[in-house]
């Protein structure tokens, strides 16, 4: 085909390092954009038609571009993509047997924990409180002082009052009862989020980009409350809303 093609030999050339260069820079303004799965997927198919078309013509450099491009393509992919795999991998782990069994067990959970972060928030009380859903958060676990007692308003409050050993970190509740105290969780890489959000929310944040928790976050600073499930925080949140929110968080086996 080159050959064909011998007498257009600088065309070629021209036309290969300026489809180099529109790859190039469509590719920096994926990497900058949002909706990133679907545009990668996108991409990926057109740069092989393109890799395709440019070997059968012959254009050389950009035939070794996406010659290196593909061989490097999966870990680019891995790397995108790294917070999906990761929430893959854990939702694995899946253990649907520490479910809150009955409607009773749930809404008196609510009630302790309403009445907690209620207490909390008046006396600007900061909190982290982690309920686990479908997926395990037992790889979370490993910094932290086992409790395993009955979630109850008083034994919340007490953790987290200011003098208290175990209130840095987050309380972990699986299946009704309190496991955990002063667990570190994650913190959220989204460049996306308010500056203002400090470590404790974006703590709250972070996990549960990764498993389908549903967090409940007391702020020291301004004593507001604020919910956070599938990598999103609802801010400054009334008691009535973080009830009907807890209900249907834990009601529902689905990811938020
Ligand atoms: N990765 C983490 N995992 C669990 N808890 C954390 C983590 N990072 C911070 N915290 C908790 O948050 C506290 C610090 O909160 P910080 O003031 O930085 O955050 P904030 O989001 O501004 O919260 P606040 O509004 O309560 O001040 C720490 O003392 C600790 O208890």
């Amino acid at each position: 085909m080159t050959e064909t093609l011998g007498g257009f030999s600088w065309l070629l050339h021209l036309l290969d390092i300026m489809l180099v260069s529109v790859l190039i820079y469509h590719f920096l303004l994926l990497l900058r954009g949002g909706g990133m799965a679907l545009r990668l997927l996108l991409w990926l198919a057109v740069a092989f038609l393109v890799y395709l078309g440019a070997s059968f013509i012959g254009l050389e450099s950009l035939g070794w571009l996406l010659d290196n491009f593909f061989s490097v393509s999966l870990l680019i992919v891995a790397i995108i993509f790294q917070h999906d795999i990761r929430r893959a991998l854990v939702s694995l782990s899946r253990d649907r047997d520490r479910q809150l069994s009955r409607e009773d067990d749930t809404s008196e959970l609510i009630d302790e924990l309403v009445t907690a972060v209620d207490s909390l928030s008046a006396r600007q009380i900061g909190a982290l409180i982690v309920l686990e859903r479908g997926m395990s958060l037992d790889n979370f676990l490993a910094v932290g002082t086992d409790i395993d007692a009955k979630v109850t308003s008083e034994l919340i409050t007490s953790i987290f009052l200011p003098y208290s050993p175990i209130h840095d970190g987050a309380v972990i509740i699986q299946g009704g009862k309190l496991t955990k105290a002063g667990c570190f969780l994650p913190l959220s890489q989204n460049h996306e989020l308010g500056k203002s959000l400090g470590t404790r929310h974006r703590a709250a944040i972070g996990l549960t980009e990764i498993v389908d928790a549903v967090v409940i976050i007391v702020s020291e600073e301004t004593g507001r409350i604020a919910i956070a499930g599938n990598g999103k925080i609802h801010e400054d949140i009334p008691l009535a809303t973080i009830r009907k929110e807890l209900k249907r968080h834990l009601t529902s086996r689905r990811a938020l």
